[in-house]
């Protein structure tokens, strides 16, 4: 095997973007293990998300979920949806997933019409090619290329694994030059970890959002599976001043032990097990240049300045 002062490492996200149903989760769990579908099954909210990352020789491929990105619907998602990711727009690789047999249809036909907003680099992925003939699929791939630009097609069965190798190991080489960005043995709980962070973070945000007006972070610095089969999780919410970490605790405290059990309640039912959560509140003044913890937030990693 090569070393690593031999093979330079690498690491970037991939925005997968499809329809429900394209097979998301499926090519998710293909590529990445089966961690991911605890989380991809639960969650119907519109998060940007993590939604596992991939091994494949020196890279790391972060895939990010942007759900919501095309119609966001309430305040908070649209929030979000400008907020940390900006939509696709900081993706290293925007992949579209097509649900091959449907082809153009009205949900893909939404995301088609948005799509060349986003200024990265795209690839198409056709999906379920096991279920139709070869002759549709290259029309459909040519009609989807007329669309937007992108730089290479993938046809793959996510369910089947056709393709499959080839799209990974494209990925992989598309990755920037970089350090791993989580460390292996976190690989396969990050989704949740970082999942269990955006909670708490949206928990805050729903409540403070007009005495906040600068989101606060939320890391998950610990999470413990206990023998008796619940999970305990420290979190730390990062403010900027003093006076913020005043606000976030409340009186007495009763803000923040508000805040903990509504988003305890929603981690739990997402990790499928009992949870202890720990919250500290932290002043951290200029926390936005420290690169450190843009990469263990994951949303919010800054490109290019
Ligand atoms: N025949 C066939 N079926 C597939 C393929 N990929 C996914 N499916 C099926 O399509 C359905 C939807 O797949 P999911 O992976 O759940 O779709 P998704 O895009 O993740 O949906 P959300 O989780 O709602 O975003 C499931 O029944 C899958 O088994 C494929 O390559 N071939």
């Amino acid at each position: 095997m090569a070393s690593p002062e031999q093979t330079k490492t690498r690491a970037g996200f991939v925005a997968l973007i499809g329809a429900p149903n394209a097979g998301k989760s499926t090519l998710l769990n293909s590529l990445v293990g089966s961690k991911v579908s605890i989380v991809s099954r639960k969650v119907q909210t519109t998060r940007v998300l993590v939604r596992g990352i991939a091994i494949e020789g020196p890279s790391q491929i972060i895939f990010v979920d942007t759900p919501g990105i095309f119609k966001p619907k309430r305040r908070l998602d649209r929030a979000m949806v400008t907020s940390a990711w900006g939509g696709a727009s900081d993706a290293d690789v925007v992949a579209l997933l097509l649900d091959a047999r449907k082809g153009i249809d009205e949900e893909a036909e939404a995301i088609l019409a948005k799509l060349p907003e986003v200024k990265r680099p795209k690839i198409l992925i056709l999906n379920k090619i096991d279920l139709i003939e070869r002759s549709r699929l290259l029309a459909l791939a040519a009609a989807v290329n007329e669309r937007d630009s992108f730089a290479d097609t993938f046809m793959i069965s996510a369910l089947k694994g056709d393709g499959l190798d080839k799209l990974k190991t494209h990925l992989a080489e598309q990755m920037p030059e970089g350090p791993w960005l989580y460390p292996e043995d976190q690989i396969s709980d990050a989704p949740l970890r970082m999942l269990a962070a955006e909670i708490t973070r949206e928990k805050i945000y729903e409540r403070l959002h007009e005495e906040l007006p600068y989101q606060s972070t939320v890391e998950t610095d610990q999470w413990q599976q206990r023998p008796d089969g619940s999970i305990r999780i420290e979190q730390t919410v990062f403010v900027e001043r003093d006076s913020q970490r005043k606000i976030v605790l409340g009186k007495g405290g009763q803000t923040i032990k508000a805040i903990g059990q509504s988003a305890r309640k929603e981690i739990a039912e997402i990790a499928e097990a009992p949870v202890h959560l720990f919250l500290f509140v932290k002043v951290r003044e200029n926390w936005g240049d420290d690169p450190e913890r843009y990469r263990e937030m994951g949303l919010e990693f800054p490109r290019g300045g």
